[in-house]
Parts: structure tokens; sequence; C-alpha cells
């Protein structure tokens, strides 16, 4: 079945075919504004409200603001909820370690059929249900340790009040109009479908269960009239879709036509009413986008779209999985062309954690606990292994098996036995204390080069969102000093004494230096690690709190500097013993053993 519009055009609401000579007229108007919007440099896309002045006269830097879709509370969040939200803390304290003002908005969309439907299952009524799962989000954020700045639900009255007059802004500039609808509607999706796009028996590709058919007198928006702007649009600014395989996707949905797309629903209660006609409801997307928005209105202030605007916007980076792509780099720019406000700078799309090859998620119910991860193996593992081990833009699958060897082997070897071994050293033959500068005892050697440039390298991932390689950059350090001590055996060479023991407590400092370093650049993923690794380098909670990007240069630790008692900073996970015997292969448990009997014979010689 063909989705068809019946034009029937009611009261003041004129139509919208680009042809129509008031809406052309319109249009023209339309583009000279968006050519102002748009005219500027490169990648930047400025907000026409914005003011970034201040009172002083002076301006102030533009804030770094990012965002996590506000997550549907249909059901509590899962470990796919979780990947997008730890994602995004680590670009918010990567950024706040640059220096930059950074606000980072999550939080959860309430309105919806979907929303209803889940709390009349649970016998409670629509609000008590978004209450409660709202509170499960805000409290696996508390326990991923995301530092968030603002939690927007949907449900605020500050919300309604700004996507109102978003409505009605979007209406007086003629892109609203009354029609006749008739399609395939997903549900879960909350989105009516395209047969092409759909598989056997009309099922939704997404959520595998059939669509269903809807007919609707509903509020339509204009999408087509911003075809041109957001093909041209893309073109000037090929970075605000990335990764850039996914411009492609939005590249050619535009190209093969854009459809105006209902924005009310007359069947759901649940939500926002449409201003001047209560019997209808605005349309779940069409209301959730702008949460990123009235995410900055303060709560002091009589919510208003101008205010909230010149708080932050335009967005720096709107982080998605690619599920939502759509809505994210085709219905909001033109949605927000057709009320005159700036795009964000940038929408990244990441992949899928799926399960058996399937995307993970609370419709399909194959979801994985974030919960019970971070219950048996504590928040930094949980952050790590996703950020480390799914390639950021890329699907990537989970198992227990390897996320126990991924994150022993990187934190607590690498890592936590480097810096434990070496502060186990210090403190036989040093009495933890520091021998000289770390830039004196780095003097003539190569290693600090190395560490500087791999820290360059890491940094540069981070810009560009490479998580993964940040990550691997950073290990790499870990690496190279593990190298080091292997080459250099400091051990042996306390036992020569004289000048082979000064230079086997200069290898120690070097060592420390560059676990510092580890600390501040591998925050962003795991900050708890990373703390404990500061601590036991003799800095207090303060100082790590404000350890800049800046501070991974070379040469923080003093000579003098008391180290504190060595402990370890990550307890290795052990090993289910049913998941051993369900199959590691023999190859694999040799190596293990091996490493095992090599890691014991080091200690022994560091004794
Ligand atoms: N399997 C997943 N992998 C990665 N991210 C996911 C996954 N599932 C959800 N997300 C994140 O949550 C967003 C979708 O939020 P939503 O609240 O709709 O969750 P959902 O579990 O996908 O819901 P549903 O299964 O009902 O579609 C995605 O765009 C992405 O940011
Ligand atoms: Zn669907």
């Amino acid at each position: 079945m063909a989705a068809r519009i019946n034009y029937s055009i009611q009261n003041s609401l004129w139509l919208l075919n680009p042809l129509h000579s008031k809406a052309t007229t319109h249009f023209r108007n339309r583009l000279k504004f968006r050519q102002n919007l748009f005219s500027l440099s490169k990648g930047a896309v400025f907000c026409s409200y914005a003011t970034n002045t201040d009172k002083s006269g002076t301006e102030p830097a533009d804030p770094f603001v990012l965002t996590t879709p506000l997550y549907y509370v249909n059901a509590p969040p899962h470990m796919g909820s979780a990947y997008t939200t730890i994602a995004a803390d680590a670009i918010a304290r990567f950024q706040r370690l640059l220096g930059k003002k950074v606000i980072f908005i999550t939080g959860t969309d309430e309105h919806g059929e979907k929303i209803a439907a889940a709390a009349a299952d649970g016998g409670s009524s629509p609000s008590e249900h978004c209450d409660v799962v709202s509170q499960a989000y805000k409290t696996l954020w508390k326990d991923l340790d995301i530092a968030y700045d603002k939690f927007i639900r949907t449900t605020e009255p500050k919300h309604e009040a700004i996507v109102k007059e978003f409505y009605s802004s979007v209406l007086a500039n003629g892109d609203i109009y009354k029609a006749d609808y008739e399609g395939l509607y997903c549900v879960n999706c909350e989105e009516y479908k395209d047969e092409k796009e759909l598989l056997e028996n009309q099922c939704c590709p997404i959520h595998l269960k059939p669509c269903v058919a809807r007919k609707e007198d509903n509020y339509f928006f204009a999408l087509s009239k911003y075809q041109k702007l957001l093909e041209d649009t893309l073109t000037e600014n090929p970075d605000f879709v990335q990764p850039s395989f996914r411009l492609n996707e939005v590249q050619g949905w535009i190209k093969s036509g854009l459809r105006d797309f209902s924005i009310s629903r007359a069947s759901v209660d649940w939500g926002i009413p449409v201003p001047n006609d209560n019997k209808q409801t605005i349309y779940v997307w069409f209301d959730a986008l702008l949460g990123y928005i009235s995410a900055l209105s303060e709560d002091r202030d009589q919510p208003s779209l101008r205010t909230a605007v010149s708080s932050g916007w335009p967005a720096s980076l709107h982080l998605i999985g690619k599920d939502i792509l759509r809505f994210h780099a085709v219905y909001w720019p033109a949605m927000l062309m057709s009320a005159g406000i700036g795009l964000p700078k940038k929408v990244f799309g990441h992949g899928f954690l799926t399960k058996d090859g399937m995307k993970m998620g609370k419709s399909l119910g194959n979801t994985l606990e974030p919960n019970e991860l971070v219950h048996n193996f504590g928040s930094d593992a949980v952050r790590y292994f996703f950020l480390k081990e799914v390639e950021f833009g890329n699907d990537g699958d989970y198992s227990e098996d390897r996320f126990i060897k991924i994150v022993n082997a990187h934190l607590a070897n690498t890592i936590g036995n480097l810096l434990n071994r070496t502060l186990g050293l210090l403190k036989k033959n040093c009495q933890s204390t520091l021998v000289v500068d770390s830039a004196v005892a780095a003097e003539g050697t190569a290693f600090k080069d190395t560490v500087e440039k791999l820290v360059q390298t890491a940094r540069g991932h981070y810009e560009n969102l490479s998580l993964s390689s940040a990550c691997e950059a950073v290990l790499d350090i870990s690496n190279a000093g593990n190298s080091y001590m292997d080459e250099h055996a400091p051990w042996s060479r306390f036992k020569q004494g004289g000048a082979a023991s000064e230079a086997a407590a200069k290898d120690l400092v070097i060592i420390l230096e560059a676990m510092r370093i580890i600390a501040i650049a591998l925050s962003p993923v795991t900050p708890n690690l990373c703390w404990r690794i500061y601590e036991q380098l003799g800095y207090s909670n303060e100082q790590f709190g404000n350890a800049a990007w800046s501070d991974t240069k070379w040469g923080g630790l003093k000579g003098g500097q008391v180290m504190a008692q060595p402990k370890p900073v990550f307890g290795r996970i052990e090993l289910k013993t049913g998941t051993e015997d369900g199959g590691e292969p023999a190859a694999a448990k040799q190596v293990a053993k091996k490493k095992e009997k090599k890691a014991k014979a080091q200690a022994v010689a560091e004794a």
C-alpha cells in the first residue's frame, strides 16, 4: 500500500506545495536567510539567535555542547543506551581536559503511544511510569560515572513551552499544513515507513514486527521544501554527518526525494497538545528533538526559544546510534531551518551493539544488562571495554569471555601491573621517593619522545572521535613502559649498586612519569582507575580534578616527591570456571599458563 497524502487544506493553513506562489516567495526569502546562516566558514553553521558576546563586549569562547539521544522510556536502559552515553561522557571529559566549557546534555523522551502502552501494561499512569524509568537512567548514569551537565525530560513544563513556541514559529513560516495520511506505521520506531524499506510481511527491518496500516488526519511538516537546502548544506559541510560513510547514506535519502511528514497524532493522548488544536498531540519526534534546545533553558528563566538558544546553541555534536540518523540529519536540520535556528555542527551516528547479529534493543528485548556488568566488573571495565573494543562508528558484538580477557590484559596487566611493580621497586630501593625530576631522568633517552608522540596521537584520535584508537595510543605508552622495564631490568641493576643503582632509580622515575601521563590521557575513558593511579603517585583528588590535557607534557613528577604505598589499582577479573571449561582453546590456555609462569619468575627476580 503506497502512502498517500490528501491535501485537504484547512482554515489559515495554506498549501505547502513549493509551486504555490505564496510559498515560493516565502521559500526564496528563507533561501536568502539560509544563505546568511550558512555562507560562513567551512563547517561552521551558525545560529541566527545566538549572541556570543557577553555584557562587557568581549567574546567568550563557544561552549562545547554535546548530546546523547533522549532515551525513550518505554523500558529501562540497556547496554546500547549506556554505550552512547559512555562515549559522550568520554568526549565531554576530553573536551574539559582541553579547557573547554562543556555542556553535556542527556535525558529522556517521555511522550507517545509506546510510552502510554508500556505504562498501561505495567498498571501505572504514564507520568508515574516516566518518573520510574527516567530515574533508572539517572541511576545508571551515576553508576557508570557519567558526568552530564543537563538532564532534560520531555515532560518538563519548560520543554512543553519551547516545543509549542517552536511549532508556532514553523507554522507561522508556512511549513505546517493539515492533510489525510494513509501509510504503514511502526509503533516501535514511532514512524511511518516506506513500503520498499520493509521486510517480508511488511515487517520493520529494525524491530522485525509487522507495521500496521494507519489513516489519520494529521498536521504535516513541509520537509520536501527543504530538499535543496539540505542537499546544499551537506555539500558545503561534508563534516556535518559522520562517519563519512553515513553521509553517503543521508545524501542518498535526500536525493531519492523527501516527503513531508506527519507531526501530529489524533490517536495519541500522551503528548504535547498541538497549539490551537487540542484534539491532536505533537508527534513524539517533533517534540523530542527540541529537548536538545530546551535542555539549555535555565529553570530560573521564563522558558523561551530565544533564551534557550542563546544559552549555548548550536550543539557542537549530536551523538546518536545509526537507527535515528534520518531524524537527526534530515528532519531536524529542516525543522531548524524552518524556525530560523542554526544547525548543530556535527551529527555522529555510531554502530550497534549486537546480539547474534541483531541490534540489541528494548523492543526486541535482546538486551545486555549494564547494571549487572557494572556490579560484576566495575564502571571502568565496562567503559573501557566498549570504547576500546568497538570501533566507534561500526557495529560490535559482546562476549563475556572477550570482555574479561581484554580488561585483564590491558587494565590489570599492561597498566596496573606496570605501576604496581615500579612502585614496589621504588619502595624497596628508594623509600618510595623519586630521586630526581622526571625531566632530568629522561635526558638522553628516546622513551620520552615515544611517549610524547603517543600522547599527540591519542589527542588527535579523541578529537576525531576515534575513541578506540585513542585508547590504543594510551595503551601503547604502557606497552612501551613495559618494554623499557624489561630491557633496563632495574631490579638487577639495583643489586649491582653504585652508578647502576642510580640509573635504575632514574628508570623508575621515567616509568612513573609515563604512568602519570597515562592517568591523564586515559581519564576520559576510565576516570576512577586514573584517579587511583594519580593517588598512587602521591597526588590529591583536587590535583587530579584540576589536571588538564596540557599536563600530559613530560616533566610533571619532581625529585623528592613521595609515592603512596603500592597497591593494585585494578583487580584482575577471574574467569568463571564454567567459561573456561566452555571451550577456551587449548592453545589459549597454554599461552595463559606461560604468561602466568613468566609473571611469577619476574616477581621473584624483582624481589
Ligand atoms: N544496540 C545498540 N547499540 C548501540 N546503541 C544503541 C543500541 N540500542 C540503543 N542504542 C542507543 O539508544 C538510541 C535509541 O534509543 P531508544 O531509547 O530508542 O532505545 P532502543 O533500545 O533502540 O529502543 P527500541 O528497541 O525500542 O528501538 C540509539 O540511537 C543509540 O544511541
Ligand atoms: Zn521499527
